[in-house]
């Protein structure tokens, strides 16, 4: 470990710019406009889910784009760049494949990219449970309706009918409706399952393998379109996908961002102390936890710099999520008087030390040792303060 006790970097626990209230609106408003995308209620650039023959059970996989855009949402030029390359894809109807480590922002990305669309939204997960009526739709029992029939007058015959009940799944809902489908760690799944999906990328046509009757395809919608995520570094739980559907499907590699735009995210997903020596000490009355404190931007440039050391120097993926979940612990453990290594300062804020970057990023990176050199905590902990 460097001994560099000078090296003190502060935490203020002072009144918040980012303010707990807005966020805290903006959550209600989102709450709301996720409730009403449930309800069928799309707006404008939305279509109200339809199923064919059965009602609305196809519905409930589209969201409206409001509803999915991702936020906090930090828009520098390198995401804006990537994001431009993502929607300039969509734009010439080309499937987008994003590939990059672990917590590196795909996710963020494809939703942001597909809120930008303005079409309703499909967001899936891939998983070795997915098959293609997963993906597609299946019979789910059978619906009884009562027919009655009047011969003559006073006499009428009741017919009871089972017909088997079709419900749709998110494919079908996303190529019927033209949404985007975002379709997340698609190679868990297996590639078995994604056959459907070449027919709908050459052909526009989905075809429902065990569907019965003239609906067993969907034309695709001219306005579908799809973007698969997919991590290039993981081995663990995740298929070789056929080559035939990732020769129809543009590779956008994503790396992880530029310090500054590392700096904006974690910055966006903490409380901001505002340093301004005018700031009123916050009551922290509206917060949803009052044992947070804020950081202040030094304190936010240093855990991303640690971050990006620790992604050079350790031998797993440290991404721009474990710099925010760092962040956010330090909020915690910063604040938190008597702790060994939160000191208070005589003017209410904290100090952040060696000490307490090195615990909270071994707790952070804790859970990555599996098959790695690295083979215990305490090694990892050393890693770590080595390189602070
Ligand atoms: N542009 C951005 N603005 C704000 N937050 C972002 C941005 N990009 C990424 N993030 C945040 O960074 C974290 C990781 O991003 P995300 O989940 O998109 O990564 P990922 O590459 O999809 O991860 P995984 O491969 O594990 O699914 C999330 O907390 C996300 O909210």
């Amino acid at each position: 470990m460097a001994e560099d006790t000078s090296r003190k970097r502060k935490v203020r626990g002072r009144k918040i710019r980012g303010d707990r209230e807005q966020k805290k609106r903006r959550r209600a408003r989102k709450e709301l406009a996720r409730k009403a995308s449930r309800n069928g209620n799309h707006d404008e650039a939305g279509t109200a889910a339809t199923s064919e023959s059965t009602g609305d059970e196809g519905g409930g996989h589209l969201e409206s784009p409001e509803t999915v855009a991702p936020e906090p949402f930090v828009e520098t030029d390198a995401v804006e760049s990537l994001r431009e390359r993502i929607t300039g894809w969509l734009a010439a109807d080309q499937p987008v494949h994003l590939i990059g480590p672990t917590g590196c922002g795909k996710t963020a990305l494809a939703l942001s990219a597909a809120a930008a669309r303005g079409r309703p939204v499909v967001h899936i997960n891939g998983d070795e449970a997915v098959d293609t009526a997963t993906l597609v739709g299946t019979y789910a029992g059978g619906e009884r309706y009562e027919e009655r029939d009047e011969f003559v007058s006073g006499v009428s015959k009741k017919t009871q009918i089972v017909r088997d009940r079709w419900v749709d799944n998110p494919l079908s809902a996303a190529v019927r409706e033209g949404a985007t489908l975002v379709y997340n760690e698609f190679s868990r799944s297996d590639p078995a399952a994604h056959n459907v999906l070449l027919s709908v990328f050459e052909e526009g046509v989905l075809e429902r393998p065990g569907k019965r009757g003239r609906e067993r395809t969907i034309d695709v919608h001219p306005e579908f379109r799809a973007i698969l995520t997919s991590n290039d570094a993981e081995y663990a739980g995740v298929h070789r996908q056929q080559d035939a559907l990732l020769d129809r499907v543009v590779g956008v590699h994503v790396g992880h961002y530029d310090a500054e735009t590392e700096r904006e995210i974690v910055r966006t997903h903490v409380d901001v102390a505002d340093t301004r020596d005018d700031a009123e000490p916050s009551d922290s009355g509206d917060s949803n936890n009052d044992e947070r404190g804020a950081l202040d931007p030094e304190a936010i440039g240093t855990v991303v710099e640690t971050t990006r050391t620790l992604r050079e120097e350790l031998p797993f993926v440290v991404g721009t999520r474990a710099a925010i979940t760092a962040a956010k612990g330090i909020a915690v453990f910063g604040t938190q008087a008597g702790t060994e290594s939160a000191q208070q300062r005589t003017d209410g804020g904290h100090t952040l030390d060696d000490e307490l970057l090195a615990d909270v990023f071994t707790d952070v990176l804790g859970s990555k040792l599996a098959g790695t050199e690295i083979d215990d905590v305490s090694t990892l902990r050393e890693r770590i303060t080595d390189t602070l």
